[in-house]
């Protein structure tokens, strides 16, 4: 079925900044949308997103530019082109932007087009998404914030994301469960302790504490206090962001929470002993991006039992993870559509890590919409993890209650990604029992 017009126009995010919506209508009168993400701690690395800079309006912040790229330039493009044919349609918009960052037309242009005609595809084809993107039918198991810092929270801590994963779970229903009794356990005690301060971006505790480690110890006695034992029904996950905490031109870390300076060797220990320490199974962006010394001494010192996820360091590029499974700096890959900009990329970043034996983590970004792509994404490629902020915000649960949907339809043809199916061990780490 081919493509009769495309138009977009410009609608607001989670954090209630501008962003990209684009829709594609087909000959015969179905349609499908796009609504485009949109990060805050961006990596240096990442597709293009553009904005107009126009101080007057929206603090500059509008995307009307993109809006009309879409309009004057891929819509006229794309016309007449199969729907079905996702491969050809977002080579076109790659070779129309001729940039490797796609900073002619934009990469929230591209992405928001790209993902219209996935949904329209989807429509015509009368199957749901992930039926349409793929012929996978695991259920992610989540990976879901309970504390969140770093730019998403004025920097009360200098870790981005503090999270939990139900590696103990047996179904999605379940994980979605204990995460939920931990997170208003999390509540209950912070208010006790007068530490609350607020929400951060994606949802997750903001609160008011002396240092980084006390999140993580506030982390175990959460999930404790919940019923759970720390490492073997619940593990803790942490996104450090490190390129935040990077000053690429004195070459070290800074922690402003605790007013410490690390050097490159330095800050690896750190997260080596945090993760020798903690209940930790999972660490993303430990080092900065352009740390790869940084990023080979987390890895080879616990690549074994802990999985180590490159954000930044890969943004979803082809060319960098292949570089890095070469080099052998991680052992995951974080997948955000709009780091690259098309659906096609990002089902190739996924294959790319899968066949390399490491595991994709499907993600949201900060600034979110109501969309459920990715839950979609998640399932139709078999990716395993879906990593999307808090258990507290209708922008984050719009994506866990799609998959209790997909859960549904797939009835006996679904499966599930335990922890114990994607290879996540148990650890006593830092129990206070054990
Ligand atoms: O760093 C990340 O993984 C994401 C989500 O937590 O944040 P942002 O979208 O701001 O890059
Ligand atoms: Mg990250």
């Amino acid at each position: 079925m081919q493509i009769a017009t495309v138009d977009a126009w410009q609608i607001f995010d989670s954090r209630g900044n501008p962003t990209v919506e684009a829709e594609v209508t087909l000959h015969n009168g179905v349609r499908g949308r796009g609504l485009v993400p949109s990060g805050a701690s961006t990596g240096q690395f990442e597709a293009l997103e553009l904005r107009d800079g126009d101080a007057q309006r929206y603090r500059g912040k509008s995307v009307f530019k993109a809006i009309a790229n879409i309009r004057d330039v891929i819509g006229p493009a794309v016309r007449g082109m199969d729907v079905s044919e996702q491969r050809a349609i977002d080579e076109r918009m790659i070779e129309l932007d001729g940039t490797a960052e796609k900073s002619r037309l934009g990469a929230n242009a591209i992405l928001g087009v790209s993902m219209a005609v996935a949904n329209a595809a989807a429509n015509a084809r009368q199957v749901p998404l992930y039926a349409s993107l793929g012929d996978g039918t695991r259920l992610p198991l989540p990976m879901i914030q309970i504390i969140g810092g770093g730019s998403h929270a004025a920097w009360r801590t200098d870790v981005q994301d503090y999270l939990v994963m139900a590696i103990g779970a047996t179904s999605y229903e379940q994980t979605l469960e204990m995460t939920f009794n931990v997170y208003h356990a999390a509540g209950e005690l912070l208010k006790e302790r007068g530490v609350l301060a607020g929400v951060a971006d994606e949802g997750g505790f903001w609160p008011e504490f002396a240092t980084n480690a006390e999140a993580l110890d506030t982390l175990v006695e959460v999930i404790q206090r919940a019923g759970y034992r720390p490492g073997e029904d619940l593990g803790i996950a942490l996104d450090i962001a490190a390129s935040d905490l990077f000053d690429e031109q004195a070459g070290c870390y800074r922690f402003r929470l605790e007013d410490r300076q690390f050097s490159c060797e330095a800050f690896a220990d750190l997260m080596i002993d945090w993760c020798e320490r903690y209940p930790i199974v999972s660490i993303e962006d430990p080092a900065a991006d352009v740390d790869e010394a940084g990023w080979r001494r987390v890895c080879e010192r616990v690549g074994e039992h802990v999985q180590v996820i490159g954000d930044d360091l890969f943004t979803t590029n082809r060319q960098r993870i292949e570089r890095g499974i070469e080099q052998k700096l991680a052992n995951s890959v974080l997948i955000k559509l709009n780091q690259i900009g098309t659906v096609t990329e990002t089902i190739d970043a996924i294959r790319l890590t899968q066949q390399a034996g490491w595991r994709p983590v499907v993600s949201a970004r900060s600034g979110e919409t109501e969309d459920a792509f990715i839950s979609h994404l998640a399932v139709a490629t078999d990716a395993g993890q879906l990593k999307v902020g808090s258990f507290a915000r209708s922008e984050r649960m719009a994506k866990w209650n799609e998959v209790l949907r997909i859960a549904r339809e797939l009835g006996e043809r679904k499966t599930f990604a335990s922890g114990g199916l994607l290879g996540f061990q148990p650890t006593t780490a830092g129990r206070r029992d054990a």
